[in-house]
């Protein structure tokens, strides 16, 4: 008898980049507030999904060992989660190939778990509506409702509360990916700190509701204007950490990049430059000054999580 193995279903899943995270103060629930505005790079995690007889994750890509392989992993939460929701086993067996850094404040579990999500969905032929799919993402963590979502867009709540931003043409960044990763819960909890026992709101960033003159540079689609406005609260407390981050930040400027950020919760530096050749150039001077693991240049915005073509 032929034995058919099964084909698996793939999805596409973007890096994120803060262009502005505002943090407010922590709430009951322990999260912080957020105004954040989001947009999608083209760096990203591919997750594959088939059936197996248990869930199982297999991870490939430099930095695979960095990765759990385990519950704890994201992406085998997100299969418990939709199981649940389909009534059925999680017997599936994910690969995830990581282009994302770990650790990196890129959101590279979110992507993961949102994958999943989608992949599953797509498996199990589950009629599950958008609203529904951005609440469950939203369960996992975050980010994840982002990394579903794509684009560029303005985050508020604890961050997956999601509007449309109106952004024009392409943005080339150049990325410092760091040795080693920085956790999110303690570069929160160092902002905390840093508010407490320091007064200067100039060192610890100041919470806004709105950052409404980003969205417009966003609409006129302009690189010069988007940089003279990326901003990050959690930035002084990711420099607290790990203050050779200063050093990054300052070869990427002098690199050629128009501006650089933290991104997220660090300890990845994003540079913003003019246009791709800028990009390419400010890369290539990076990479040799020996201030980071490894040099990427992505672009965005780009779409969120979406299945490849040939996926069942
Ligand atoms: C820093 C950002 O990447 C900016 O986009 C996100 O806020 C982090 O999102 P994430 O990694 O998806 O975070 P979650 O998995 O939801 O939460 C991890 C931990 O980060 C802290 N956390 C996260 C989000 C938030 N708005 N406030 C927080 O204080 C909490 O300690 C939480 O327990
Ligand atoms: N699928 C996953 N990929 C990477 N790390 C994962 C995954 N699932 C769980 N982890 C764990 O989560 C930690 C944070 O990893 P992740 O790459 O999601 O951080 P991050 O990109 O900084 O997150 P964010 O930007 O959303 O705050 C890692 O150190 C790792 O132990």
């Amino acid at each position: 008898m032929l034995s058919v193995v099964p084909r698996p279903v793939t999805v596409r899943v973007p890096a994120k980049v803060n262009l502005h995270l505002g943090v407010g103060l922590p709430r009951r629930d322990g999260y912080h507030e957020l105004t954040t505005v989001f947009q999608a790079l083209s760096l990203s995690d591919t997750i594959s999904v088939v059936p197996a007889d248990e869930l199982s994750i297999t991870v490939t890509g430099d930095s695979a060992r960095e990765v759990p392989v385990d519950g704890t992993n994201l992406a085998w939460r997100a299969a418990e989660l939709m199981a649940r929701i389909a009534g059925r086993e999680p017997a599936v067996a994910i690969t995830i190939a990581k282009g994302i850094p770990v650790a990196g404040g890129m959101a590279g579990g979110s992507a993961d778990a949102a994958g999943t999500l989608v992949a599953l969905a797509r498996m199990w032929h589950l009629e599950i509506g958008r609203d529904k799919m951005r609440d469950l993402a939203a369960e996992l963590g975050s980010d994840v409702p982002f990394s579903l979502r794509g684009g560029t867009a303005l985050g508020t709540g604890r961050g997956e509360k999601l509007t449309t931003v109106l952004s024009r043409g392409e943005y080339h960044w150049v990325l410092a990916v760091a040795k080693e990763g920085l956790s999110t819960p303690e570069v929160f909890r160092e902002l905390d700190h840093l508010r407490e026992n320091y007064s200067s709101a100039d060192d610890t960033g100041t919470y806004t509701e709105s950052p409404d003159e980003l969205l417009q540079a966003l609409a006129s689609g302009d690189p010069r204007r988007v940089a003279d406005l990326l901003h990050n609260d959690m930035q002084p407390a990711a420099l607290s950490m790990r203050p050779a981050l200063r050093r990054t930040l300052r070869a990427g400027v002098d690199a050629g990049a128009l501006a650089g950020i933290i991104s997220g919760s660090g300890p990845t530096c994003a540079f913003l430059c003019t246009d791709s050749d800028a990009a390419v150039t400010t890369a290539a001077e990076l990479s040799g000054a020996g201030v980071c693991r490894a040099v990427r240049t992505a672009t965005g915005p780009v779409a969120g999580a979406r299945l490849i073509d040939g996926s069942l």
